[in-house]
């Protein structure tokens, strides 16, 4: 059956009966490998993601699909663990339901995080991106059809797409903390095999930092709903050609799971300060 917005703002009202009733502002989404949690805040709920979103769910190994519910001083935080991909066989309009589903419950801002790739040697694996533009090489847009007339603007703007102030702040907190941590721009990918050596010096020459295949549909999704967005990744590997090793997904994982920590912090503070806000 298609996935159509009715669909989705039919699960976002009886979900709304669900969720405790706090106001909402954050969304958080794991990326691969990456275990997030909110150290100082209370999880007052856990659901699965068959029982969120209005499409069947399948899922890959580094994701546990489900979708936590966290009081940070009296309001909400939304953590989604576990994204969907174009290359798992999902629709564009299946993978930006994350960013939609959020607006509908009432986020403002957005807060991605990804494994990626270093497409320069000079960026090291463990260290941190802040997201300050994105390629859409996916060939794919949530935009298209349907989804793209549902609400206004037909045409959005995404000069902004990554929020300046967020950026800022993240970078601030980041290097607070002694993170590595620089800007950048994520090419995003459909995968799933991973780039050749050639790719990825394309890639580098047309602008980007990191590569990965998933976060740019998000994004468009999230900035037609209106949210403000912040995206981070996590470098896991160096791109093919400058990695001495082949790539593997378990490499990705590990790696992952090895800097969650430089994550869950900096998530913390962020958390802290953008729900005081
Ligand atoms: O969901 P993310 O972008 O973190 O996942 C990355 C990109 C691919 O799905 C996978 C490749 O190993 O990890
Ligand atoms: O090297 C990569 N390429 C594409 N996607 C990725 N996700 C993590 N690492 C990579």
């Amino acid at each position: 059956m298609e996935f159509t917005p009715r669909a989705l703002e039919e699960r976002a009202r009886v979900l709304k009966e669900q969720l405790p009733s706090l106001p909402v502002s954050l969304a958080v989404v794991a990326g691969s490998g990456i275990e997030l949690v909110l150290p100082e805040a209370r999880k007052l709920l856990e659901l699965a993601y068959h029982q969120v979103f209005p499409f069947p769910v399948h899922g890959l190994i580094g994701h546990t699909p489900t979708l936590s519910f966290w009081e940070v001083q009296g309001r909400g935080v939304l953590m989604f663990h576990g994204r969907f991909h174009l290359y798992q066989g999902y629709s564009a309009a299946e993978v930006a339901a994350i960013p939609r589903l959020a607006g509908l419950l009432g986020v403002s801002t957005y807060i991605l995080t990804n494994a990626a790739g270093a497409l320069v040697p000079t960026l090291e694996p463990g260290s941190l991106v802040v997201l300050a533009d994105h390629l859409n090489l996916q060939g794919a847009n949530p935009l298209v059809g349907e989804w793209g007339r549902w609400r206004e603007p037909v045409f959005p703007d995404m000069t902004h797409a990554y929020d300046p102030d967020l950026r800022k702040l993240a970078l601030e907190l980041a290097r607070q903390a002694g993170f590595a941590v620089q800007e950048g721009v994520y090419a995003g990918v459909l995968g799933p095999s991973y780039e050749t050596p050639a790719e990825v010096r394309m890639l580098a020459q047309l602008g980007g930092t990191v590569v990965g295949m998933s976060t740019v549909q998000e994004v468009i999704a999230a900035r037609h709903m209106g949210l403000r967005v912040l995206g981070l990744s996590l470098v896991t590997n160096y791109a093919a050609g400058i990695a001495t090793r082949p790539l593997s997904h378990e490499e990705v994982l590990e790696a992952g799971a090895k800097a969650q920590g430089k994550l869950v912090k900096l998530l913390s503070e962020l958390t802290t300060k953008l729900v005081a806000a």
